[in-house]
């Protein structure tokens, strides 16, 4: 038995399952699964790699400062969003593509999200639509995120789509208004929306298909990349999206306390720092760095999530004593699909669930709603 995996196990008839428990036997794991350009998608960044580095190294220069003598004994972590109580702190985040990972793609994500009573978070570039994983997980919690099209008529049906579908939220990703200079695909020439994995929702949208010139593969791909760069992107189209939605609209990307403040203006009613897990534009400030002065200007009007670099409990631990209301596990949960399908999503979160749970008893913490007592310093 490798002795790194032996301690989370299950017996299936008769058969083991060794399971990895830490963020890096995940990830060695999966590279092991995943097709070598499609690892180096998930794992790579921007540029030179150094905002990659800089959100993982973000956590280790914070050192919490536990309390004693608390009465812990009464542990509670869950955390409401949007009208709607979650057991845990945590979210699936939204990451196209699944179909990169395992033949199941989203459809494993949503069913082991909704079975752990965590949100699942839909890309707009998912490999399957809207309707399908719907139809997987009904009675999970699901939001939608958007990337904004050229051609805004098909933003807004989708967005309609996923309304009818029952999704609870749209999160507007605004980092991206062009993919970032990822060197790993560059070199091994990998695009997973080139290759159509990305194409799901797109396919089955009526605005979509209606403005299609060519019904051929290529004319649809190209059709894709065309609408989902959209540098135009601004305030107006959220203000717009506000007039054509009542879900709840967050925007996912913001790193500024300034944009914050736009943001409360136009109604928003989530923020979610994130840097895209380094991904988009390199040499941005480490995103745990950039949580406090958000939550400063947030002052608690709206929920502040946060991702990009979570690997473990006790990172959940210092982003929720930082000022997030909940987090978005990333590229854990992707390994975790990668490696074993839905029960490897369901391992990875039932491994944040312990850690963070332990992290808090041991920090002084009974409930979510006493963390502002949990002081933090710089390490
Ligand atoms: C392979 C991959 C695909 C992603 N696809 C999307 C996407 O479609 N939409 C989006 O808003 N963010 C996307 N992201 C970014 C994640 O939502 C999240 O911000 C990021 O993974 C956080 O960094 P971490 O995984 O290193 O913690 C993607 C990330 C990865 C690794
Ligand atoms: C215009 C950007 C497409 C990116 C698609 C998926 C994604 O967000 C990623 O990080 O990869």
């Amino acid at each position: 038995m490798n002795q790194q995996e032996g301690l989370l196990s299950v017996e299936t008839d008769r058969k083991e399952i060794h399971f990895p428990l830490s963020f890096e036997e995940w990830e060695q794991k999966a590279a092991g699964m995943m097709q070598p350009g499609g690892y180096g998608y998930a794992c790579s960044g921007a540029g030179k790699g150094e905002t990659g580095r800089r959100n993982e190294e973000a956590f280790g220069k914070w050192a919490i400062v536990p309390r004693m003598l608390s009465d812990v004994s009464d542990g509670d972590m869950s955390v409401t969003l949007f009208g709607r109580t979650y057991k845990t702190p945590f979210l699936l985040a939204p990451i196209g593509m699944q179909k990169l990972a395992h033949p199941e793609g989203e459809l494993a994500s949503v069913k082991a999200a909704s079975n752990l009573n965590v949100p699942f978070i839909l890309s707009t570039v998912a490999s399957h639509s809207i309707e399908e994983v719907a139809a997987a997980a009904p009675t999970g919690s699901k939001w939608f995120q958007l990337y904004w099209s050229n051609n805004e008529e098909i933003s807004f049906s989708m967005v309609e789509r996923a309304e009818k579908a029952g999704y609870e939220a749209i999160v507007v990703t605004v980092d991206t208004v062009r993919t970032g200079f990822r060197e790993t695909d560059i070199r091994s020439e990998f695009s997973p929306l080139s290759k159509g994995l990305g194409k799901a929702n797109y396919v089955s949208d009526p605005a979509f298909m209606k403005a299609l010139k060519s019904q051929d593969d290529d004319a649809i791909v190209a059709s894709i990349l065309e609408n989902i760069q959209t540098l135009s992107l601004h305030w107006r189209h959220i203000a717009k999206l506000k007039e054509r939605t009542n879900l709840p609209i967050l925007l996912k990307g913001i790193l500024h306390p300034e944009d914050v403040q736009t943001a409360l203006e136009y109604g928003v009613d989530g923020i979610i720092v994130s840097n895209h897990g380094g991904r988009q534009l390199d040499g941005v400030i480490g995103a745990l760095d950039a949580l406090p002065s958000i939550a400063e200007a947030v002052q608690k009007r709206i929920p502040v999530l946060f991702d990009s670099g979570i690997r473990r409990g006790t990172d959940v631990v210092k982003a929720l004593a930082l000022g997030a209301d909940a987090v978005l596990i990333g590229r854990p949960f992707l390994y975790g699909l990668a490696a074993h399908g839905q029960q490897g999503v369901e391992k990875v979160i039932e491994g944040f669930t312990r850690e963070t749970e332990i992290s808090l008893s041991l920090s002084g913490i009974a409930n979510l709603s006493q963390i502002g007592r949990l002081k933090m310093v710089r390490a």
